[in-house]
């Protein structure tokens, strides 16, 4: 088996592929250039920056997507329908819509990427990993990765417990990127489902949010990321294993998350290339999200389609499933598997925007539900479903911790 990877202080700088001159958008990524210190570049920020016309382009979407609403997030929606015909939509000013290409140029070589190089997990080098983001709470974890704690228990389950674990992997370095193997169970994953249910738009726990539709004379028609799925936005309360959970993987506050979103994705729909960061007419609301805690919710087979794919970030596959066989390099594409969860941080811990994690969700052959939680810099105000406040959660979070043996 390799040895473990080199530490970051002698990184390689990953010459992937990188075309054209590109940098990440300006004002829809919360903040101009020279608003950053320069001295992250070196690990993230992109390199020197020349002003282009597809910058130009970018700024005018990232302007017109705060005022019409649009978030890398799942509170974003616009229909394909209503945006799948740009070459005929012209904006107010008569110029052709940005491409993808444009508003998400590919990253220049000299940004730095490093994969991860083993399976091992290797304490040191994850400390390291995740020292300027908000990272993980690795007190949680033993020196292997794994995190050993009580499920069932409940009244649901007679009072009987058993020993659950939580295997932690780094499926990238920098960015880092996780997986934690089996977060939630079998059980957990079919309850969050249950709430998706479309014939059931009167239960208080949850509020669907159909794609908004805008209409054809709107500029934001050119909406380049398009998201055909559907987002339930969950009450805190009705979820308090997840956010007991995600507090014992994050070791942050309930304050700081954003509403827990239930996702569905029917075979065909997909959420294309975007950030999950917040724009910068939404920073007010507790600041930038440091990280996207994403758990699938059913297995997706391995030619299914659905997987998670980071555009400029290397993963490795094993040709066998221990890890003894050869790797095969290619587009970091994290294929769903139920009760996994995803970690990963659209901004530094200081609130920059990481332009390295842009990502899209899939198209599937099959449905696809994940659970969703975005935590942010500061305290966050829910919106939805009205009346929705993490205090009303505390008690049943307490229990769930006490129960999973957390507290
Ligand atoms: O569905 C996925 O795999 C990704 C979803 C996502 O990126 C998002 O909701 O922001
Ligand atoms: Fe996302």
């Amino acid at each position: 088996f390799p040895s473990p990877p080199p530490p970051p202080s002698s990184r390689i700088r990953s010459r992937l592929a990188g075309r054209g001159s590109g940098f990440g958008p300006s004002s829809s990524r919360g903040g101009t250039d020279d608003d950053r210190d320069p001295g992250k570049k070196s690990v993230g920020g992109g390199g020197k920056r020349r002003r282009t016309r597809s910058e130009t382009s970018v700024g005018f979407l990232g302007e017109l997507s705060e005022r019409e609403g649009w978030r890398g997030g799942s509170k974003s929606s616009s229909s394909s329908s209503s945006s799948s015909s740009p070459s005929l939509v012209l904006d107010r000013f008569g110029f052709p819509p940005p491409t993808e290409e444009e508003v998400f140029p590919p990253l220049s070589n000299d940004v730095v990427r490093v994969p991860v190089d083993g399976r091992e997990y290797d304490r040191a080098y994850v400390v390291s990993a995740i020292s300027r983001h908000l990272g993980v709470n690795l007190d949680a974890f033993d020196d292997s990765g794994r995190s050993v704690h009580v499920e069932g228990g409940g009244e649901e389950d007679d009072g009987r417990t058993t020993t659950a674990r939580w295997s932690l992997r780094m499926i990238h370095v920098d960015p880092p990127i996780f997986l934690v193997e089996d977060f939630l169970t079998a059980s957990e994953c079919e309850s969050l489902s249950s709430f998706v249910d479309d014939d059931d738009d009167d239960d208080k726990r949850v509020r669907r949010i159909p794609s908004p539709t805008f209409s054809s004379s709107s500029s934001s028609s050119v909406a380049v990321s398009r998201r055909t799925s559907t987002t339930w936005f969950c009450r805190y309360d009705a979820v308090p294993a997840l956010l007991a959970k995600a507090r014992r993987l994050l070791g942050v506050d309930l304050n700081r998350m954003e509403e827990p979103q239930v996702v569905r994705y029917r075979p065909g729909e997909e959420f294309t290339w975007h950030y999950d960061e917040v724009p910068r007419s939404g920073l007010s609301n507790g600041g930038q999200r440091l990280a996207t805690l994403l758990v699938y919710l059913n297995d997706l087979g391995k030619d299914r389609g659905g997987g998670t794919a980071f555009r400029d970030l290397l993963g490795m596959e094993f040709e066998d499933g221990d890890g003894e066989g050869r790797p095969r390099r290619g587009r970091l594409v994290v294929t769903p598997r139920k009760g996994t969860a995803l970690l990963f941080f659209p901004a530094y811990q200081d609130g920059t925007p990481d332009e390295r994690t842009l990502h899209r969700g899939e198209a599937a052959l099959d449905d696809k539900t994940i659970a969703q939680i975005w935590i942010h810099e500061g305290s966050y105000r829910a919106g939805t479903p009205e009346g929705n406040r993490q205090s009303c959660a505390m008690d049943g979070v307490e229990y769930e911790a006490r129960r999973l043996g957390f507290s």
